[in-house]
């Protein structure tokens, strides 16, 4: 019994929905179908999700919030029409679009269930669908699948005591289409995961099903070596274990989400990524573990959009509990942070910008100064973070080098480096203006 997961470009309109159904028909093992919100036609479209958030911050700032109503609407009356499906079906998706939209709940309820219009009701037009051509299918909504999430609204993260109630899933009949992006807390709100979230569902079905296989289906016929964004055609990686996933995904390969593979990874179901547009494909295996063979890198994953908090301090490392107190800092105002590298008397703290606004940077830097009296203390927007990963290479004699040497013949300076504190990867931290020519340096040095 497989869980197969269709992103948005997969389920873009009614050509891509009928590859879809096709897929499905062909293996009668594909009983789970999770379905994302319509997304990217093409490269200059847009997602529909998008869409939605701008029609509800619209509605919630009393603005002008028709327009992308329309659209929404437009979007989802195509889709329909295309698929030769009933204008009653339609009917109820507007019905359901104008109660979310006009209930008087507050704003960030309102918000995720305005996010969940597009999972939503694509799962209602594909289960319709896949009826519609002679299979036994129907929609189930999170809340009866019993995904039971965290209230935390557009960030929002299962409850395990979710997983095993759901085993009893594989007794329903036919194939059970799932909108993927959000769950129910314990007192019925609906809640969204974070951006890119149906890929979590989909694990969190695979893992409470117990199913042999989760099968993410996206645009891409693998999961390559670097960005294909940024090197052109690289090469395709079969197989990787989920540790590289992770690495890989939270640093920047956004083919799958970072968060998705942990209900998989504990319940042990083999992931792979395909292709809609090319189902033949083998695609890439990712596995609990795997041959490591001779090329100990699987991947160079790159993201922009970090920043680095440096503190310096003679006799930091005689100072017990400094640390601690300049993280403690970072807790108190809800800062998270990725890497801390540090040295004798220094210590950087690389965390998302995003986090960091222009506000809480101003009182970070303050309570350093007031309560940790330190020597400096600087703040460095513009960072990119390259993560070089594989199985088996912090083991391996001269990979640093190499990958050092490729940052000097791109005539890129490494403003940090951290290794050794994960066994699958070592990460670089550089301008982010110069993340693209030494991702394309690194490639050459690794897989040419
Ligand atoms: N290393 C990588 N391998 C494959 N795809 C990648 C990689 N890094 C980034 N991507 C991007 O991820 C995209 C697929 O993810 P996403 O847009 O979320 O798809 P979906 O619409 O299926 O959810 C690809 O089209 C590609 O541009
Ligand atoms: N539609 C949501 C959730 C999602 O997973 O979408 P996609 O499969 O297109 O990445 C988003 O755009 O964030």
């Amino acid at each position: 019994m497989k869980v197969a997961k269709f992103g948005g470009s997969s389920v873009a309109n009614a050509t891509q929905i009928k590859k879809v159904a096709e897929i499905i028909k062909s293996d009668p093992e594909r009983k789970f179908i999770v379905v994302s919100a319509p997304g990217k036609r093409d490269s200059n479209d847009f997602k529909m999700t998008d869409m939605l958030i701008n029609m509800g911050t619209a509605y919630i700032n009393n603005e002008n919030y028709e327009e992308y109503y329309s659209i929404v609407l437009k979007r989802f009356k195509d889709i329909i029409d295309e698929l030769n499906l009933s204008s009653l079906l339609l009917e109820e998706i507007e019905r359901s679009i104008k109660q979310t939209l006009f209930e008087n709940v507050s704003n960030d309820v309102k918000m995720d269930s305005v996010k969940a219009i597009g999972e939503n009701n694509n799962a209602k037009i594909i289960s319709a669908y896949l009826s519609d051509i002679g299979l036994t299918a129907n929609y189930m909504n999170p809340k009866q699948a019993g995904i039971i999430v965290s209230d935390e609204p557009g960030n929002a993260q299962i409850l395990p005591e979710s997983l095993p109630k759901m085993y009893s899933l594989r007794e329903q009949e036919g194939i059970i289409v799932i909108p993927g992006f959000f769950g129910y807390t314990n007192k019925g709100k609906l809640v969204t995961f974070s951006r890119g979230g149906s890929d979590i569902t989909g694990s969190i079905v695979a893992a409470g099903v117990q199913a042999s296989l989760y099968e993410n289906f996206t645009d891409v016929n693998s999961v390559y070596t670097v960005n294909p964004n940024i090197v052109d055609n690289p090469k395709e990686i079969t197989e990787l274990t989920y540790k590289e996933m992770r690495e890989l995904s939270y640093a920047g390969f956004s083919v799958f989400h970072d968060e998705a593979l942990i209900p998989a990874i504990k319940a042990k179901i083999p992931v792979c990524i395909k292709n809609t547009n090319n189902p033949d494909a083998k695609g890439t295996l990712i596995l609990a573990e795997r041959e490591v063979n001779d090329k100990c890198v699987s991947g160079i994953a790159s993201d922009t959009g970090f920043c680095s908090l440096y503190v310096s301090k003679y006799l930091m490392n005689r100072e017990i509990g400094f640390g601690r107190k300049l993280l403690h800092i970072l807790e108190d105002e809800g800062i998270s942070f990725e890497h801390a590298p540090s040295g004798i008397d220094d210590m950087s703290v690389i965390i998302r910008e995003h986090r960091l606004t222009p506000e809480k940077e101003e009182l970070v830097i303050k309570r350093i100064n007031d309560e940790l009296h330190p020597d400096t203390v600087s703040l460095q927007r513009g960072i990119a973070v390259v993560m070089i990963v594989g199985e088996g290479l912090v083991k391996t004699v001269g990979v640093a080098h190499r990958a050092t040497s490729a940052f000097y013949n791109a005539n890129v300076n490494i403003e940090m480096i951290n290794q050794g504190s994960s066994e699958v990867s070592m990460m670089f931290g550089i301008q982010a203006v110069d993340m693209d020519k030494a991702i394309r340096s690194l490639y050459q040095a690794f897989f040419e």
